[in-house]
């Protein structure tokens, strides 16, 4: 710049400063060899660089799915009724209007009047009586991952990319569900439906109660300069899909839905129509203390008339997850389909197997099997069609993760991947999956199609296996049983397992815990009616249970180790490829169940728990306290019959632990 001499002398001679002459060498300018930019300004120079983004293909005629009104109308029009619908699902249910929603990020303020962009009042201008009428509320709909990673990395405190390119964040105070905070209203019709009382996880609330709550998220919505909304399905089995709507105020959360739901395609979108359920999810606001019910200052509310759920004062996006899971317990035993909080894989000659049991036993990590292909790994409806997961995305534990020992999950967390509560090194990224300083539940939320052996779509055949997972803390249960079908009800209506709660110091108590179905907090009708269908669906299609303590051995914990994941692995292969079927079996004491003496690949030794336990006596003790524990669960169970055959729920009543 020096070489003109009039370097630093801008404003002398009254001439501005030299035209510094650019030499085209033989013809060629290396500064502007590309032609120029269609572009005057920097801002019209950046409005180039994003397209419209439009269906794939072109609109279909549109009469399926109900959704003719929307076959003839212009794609004006078509948004015109998408916004409407959302204002009508954000309606203060008390002021005159529903808020005025305007499509787009509120501050892409360059787009405002642009053509298609943003800003299309559609409704009548009534007559305005509160401030809130006044105001616009943005709607950001169906964002994809890129644009809610914006979104999450500009507005939310917490949120990063991690060395892989997954998205981490915070969910706030709460790291975990809150159960005991979770409300279904009580009224006419789920009064007689629902199972309530002691044991039931379905707290009761009446409808106003509901309605000042829903009231309360919906205002804090409206207050917001902009929501996201996403609309999308669940269940694979296209015969029984529902169609969902999350509005959240957290582009975590989208992206969360986004990943766990099943993604529509774009046509889909534009038939989309009115959705069957909505959740708000003003989880970053509290319930009011002075609201009748309210034990906390976090409530999930369910209104199954309403089809609404309502989401105060928890930012853990798995509440919007399992209350989904939770009406699809409801809706799916109305058509005879049974929900089923298990994981589902398939072999490559098409058998199903299904991995029951409670959070943190494995369901995730055993259902993803590199040599076979993954249905789904937690939610699955079990119908005359076979197995249908409900999901279109999974929801791993990381804590302790590695790439040798799940490489599968470690590989899906890349771009696109919500990484919940993890600690990473602040300049590197990299995550450190042993670091459980914000908590242990550390999650990977992450769509199905981020397993490379993921079966889509996510349907199987009826089941060939069914196994039951235990994380037995306790140390007794044998790493493999195969179960009798009475045995079989009794442990699917037990729902054992048993963790230990913060692990940081000292040897602590293993706590056991009893979830009828291996999921009471989800259940919405009386246990034994699951039980039942199970039962039913299992003599149909003859399917073998197995029992597999993925837990302590050699010793309870404190004394003994967890399983080696490797281990279980081979139990796994051996009942998927059917050798297990054929071995030598045993019969152990007190719990009656059958091991086998030899599996592929484990030390014969730890088949039998009494044979890893230093001291026979203290697993003895163990083993009836254990045993007393299950009997003590099982009493409430008692006085139910259990599915239409009166000898065989006789025989689950007979087939827990005898001593
Ligand atoms: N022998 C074992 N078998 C299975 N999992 C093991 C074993 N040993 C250690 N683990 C660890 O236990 C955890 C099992 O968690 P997983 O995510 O599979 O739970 P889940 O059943 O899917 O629960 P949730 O319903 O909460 O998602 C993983 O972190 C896994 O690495
Ligand atoms: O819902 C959650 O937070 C995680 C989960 O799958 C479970 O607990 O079963
Ligand atoms: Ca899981
Ligand atoms: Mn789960």
């Amino acid at each position: 710049m020096a070489e003109n001499g009039e370097h630093g002398n801008a404003n002398g001679g009254g001439k501005g400063l030299a035209r510094i002459e650019t030499k085209a060498e033989d013809g060629i300018c290396h500064d502007d060899s590309a032609p120029p930019v269609k572009a005057q300004t920097i801002d019209e120079l950046h409005s180039l660089q994003k397209k419209r983004s439009l269906p794939s293909t072109p609109m279909n005629d549109g009469l399926q799915q109900g959704n003719a009104a929307f076959a003839t109308v212009s794609e004006e029009e078509r948004h015109k009724l998408r916004l409407q619908s959302i204002s009508a699902s954000l309606a203060s249910l008390t002021r005159e209007t529903g808020p005025k929603v305007v499509k787009g990020d509120p501050a892409r303020k360059a787009d405002a009047g642009k053509a298609g962009a943003v800003h299309h009042h559609y409704f009548t201008p009534a007559i305005s009586v509160s401030d809130s009428a006044l105001k616009f509320t943005h709607v950001l709909y169906n964002l994809s991952p890129a644009e809610l990673y914006e979104q999450a990395i500009r507005y939310e405190k917490g949120s990063f990319i991690t060395a892989t390119g997954a998205l981490a964040t915070l969910s706030g105070a709460k790291t975990g569900r809150s159960p005991r905070d979770k409300r279904i209203v009580n009224d006419e019709t789920t009064a007689e439906e629902l199972w309530w009382g002691k044991g039931s996880p379905n707290i009761e609330m009446d409808e106003h109660t509901f309605m000042v709550n829903r009231e309360r998220a919906v205002d804090y919505l409206n207050s917001l300069d902009k929501v996201f909304v996403n609309d999308q399905f669940l269940n694979w089995d296209p015969e029984h899909q529902i169609k969902v709507r999350i509005v959240s105020a957290r582009a975590y959360h989208s992206l969360f839905m986004h990943n766990m739901c099943i993604r529509p395609t774009p046509e889909e979108v534009e038939n989309f129509g009115t959705p069957d359920f909505t959740i708000y999810n003003a989880g970053q606001f509290p319930c009011n203390r002075y609201t009748h019910y309210m034990t906390s200052s976090t409530s999930i509310d369910i209104n199954l008339a309403r089809k609404e759920m309502v989401i105060l004062g928890t930012q853990y996006a798995g509440e919007m997850k399992k209350g989904l899971f939770s009406l699809m317990h409801y809706l799916m035993p109305k058509r005879r389909i049974l929900s089923l909080h298990s994981g589902c894989n398939m072999g490559k000659d098409g058998d199903v197997a299904l991995f029951f049991g409670l959070s943190g036993t494995g369901k995730t990590t055993l259902s993803t099997d590199h040599n076979r292909l993954l249905i789904g790994d937690d939610e699955h409806c079990w119908s005359e069609n076979g197995i249908s997961n409900i999901e279109g995305g999974c929801y791993a534990k990381c804590i302790d993760l590695s790439m040798e020992k799940e490489p599968d999950i470690w590989n899906a967390i890349k771009f696109g991947t919500v990484l919940e509560n993890v600690v990473f090194d602040e300049h590197t990224r990299e995550v450190d999956y042993s670091d459980k300083s914000v908590t242990e539940n550390t999650r990977a939320a992450y769509p199905i199609e981020y397993i490379p052996n993921a079966k889509l779509p996510c349907v199987g055949p009826h089941p060939k296996n069914v196994i039951l997972l235990a994380c037995d803390a306790f140390g007794v249960l044998p790493p493999v049983s195969k179960l009798t079908l009475p045995q079989t009800m009794y442990h699917f209506i037990s729902g054992y397992t048993a963790l230990v709660a913060g692990t940081e110091e000292g040897i602590k108590e293993p706590q056991a815990t009893f979830s009828a179905c291996f999921g009471a907090a989800f259940i919405m009708l009386h246990p034994t009616r699951y039980a039942a269908m199970l039962v039913e669906k299992m003599q149909k299609y003859g399917a073998t249970a197995w029992l597999v303590n993925t837990g302590w051995s050699g010793g309870r914990y404190g004394i003994g180790s967890r399983i080696k994941l490797a281990y279980t692995r081979r139990i796994i292969d051996a009942i998927h490829s059917g050798s297990l079927l054929n071995a030598n079996y045993k019969k152990t004491q007190v719990f009656g169940l059958e091991i086998p003496t030899e599996v592929e690949g484990v030390p014969s030794e730890i088949l039998d728990p009494e044979n890893t336990w230093p001291e026979k006596a203290a697993y003895e003790e163990t083993l009836l306290k254990l045993a007393g524990l299950f009997k003590k669960n099982f009493e409430v169970f008692a006085n139910y019959k259990i599915g239409q055959d009166a000898e065989l729920a006789e025989e689950i009543l007979a087939a827990g632990p005898n001593f």
